[in-house]
């Protein structure tokens, strides 16, 4: 038996395991596995803890329900900072993902702050299938058409609406998802801009669906709308879990996300009983 603490952020919701030691064996079925919610633990992504080189506290990898990895888990960096910084009595820590490593910082009020690392906004990086604005994609469903999109470490479109409620994401966010325009998949983001400085978002998630709370989608929601020009470069970010501040930093354009952690229970579970 290992133990598992289950977290969130917003609604947003994790298993973590702690693979520190290098003698869990979690891949993509396993992790499938846990993340079921019927027949799993079930959660919205698995995150593994494993050792870190120099330079950072912990790794974090991050698989979806589907099994496949993620380079960025903006609601679980903050849980998993947390969890860090309590084991040490410190509030400042470095998360480590493939896609960089993650400064972060408690804040009063049990608020978390991440630098969630510079917004990448060409068409490699995001990746998109060929060189194309990405201010401007040729893509739409339905009511959603012309998105923006960026990375965060992980693939986002941005689509921007005058009504969310009006738009069925459920039923649109599966063929965007999986539109060969995003050679790595992409979430998928509905904007719509309340003012300048506050906007709401709802996030289709690459590999696990509709989601309370994204916290790399509401980076990348916000980088889209300033480079829109339909906000500023700091904006409160409403989604159906909750609010996150971000922040699209002028100096160096690195995304700062500022929001809550919190863990539900811990729990003791048998590996084996997973299929590996
Ligand atoms: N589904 C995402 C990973 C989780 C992102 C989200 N939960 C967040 O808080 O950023 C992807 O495959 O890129």
């Amino acid at each position: 038996m290992i133990p598992f603490h289950k977290m969130h952020g917003l609604g947003n919701d994790f298993v973590v395991l702690d693979n520190r030691a290098g003698t869990l064996a979690v891949g993509a079925a396993r992790a499938a596995a846990l993340a079921d919610r019927r027949t799993g633990i079930g959660c919205d992504q698995l995150i593994l803890l494993e050792r870190p080189t120099e330079g950072a506290d912990v790794v974090m990898r991050i698989r979806n329900p589907d099994g496949s990895e993620a380079g960025a888990c903006g609601n679980a960096t903050r849980c998993i900072a947390s969890l860090i910084a309590a084991e040490g009595g410190r509030d400042r820590v470095v998360v480590r993902t493939i896609a960089g490593d993650l400064p972060a910082e408690a804040l009063p009020g049990g608020l978390w702050r991440v630098d969630m690392g510079p917004a990448r906004l060409g068409w490699q990086e995001v990746p998109l299938a060929a060189e194309m604005d990405t201010l401007h994609l040729p893509l739409g469903r339905g009511v959603l058409m012309d998105p923006a999109a960026c990375s965060m470490g992980n693939p986002h479109a941005t689509f921007f609406v005058p009504d969310l409620d009006a738009v069925p994401l459920a039923t649109l966010g599966p063929s965007l998802e999986t539109d060969p325009l995003f050679p790595q998949r992409a979430n998928i983001g509905v904007v719509q801009v309340l003012t300048p400085g506050h906007i709401r978002l709802a996030v289709w998630e690459r590999g696990a669906g509709l989601t309370l709370a994204c916290g790399s989608g509401a980076c990348a929601a916000l980088v889209n709308a300033a480079r829109r020009g339909l906000t500023g470069r700091r904006a409160t970010v409403s989604l159906p879990g909750g609010d996150l501040g971000i922040e699209w930093r002028e100096t160096d354009g690195h995304v700062l996300m500022t929001g809550p952690v919190a863990t539900a229970f811990t729990g003791m579970l048998d590996l084996d009983a997973y299929p590996a």
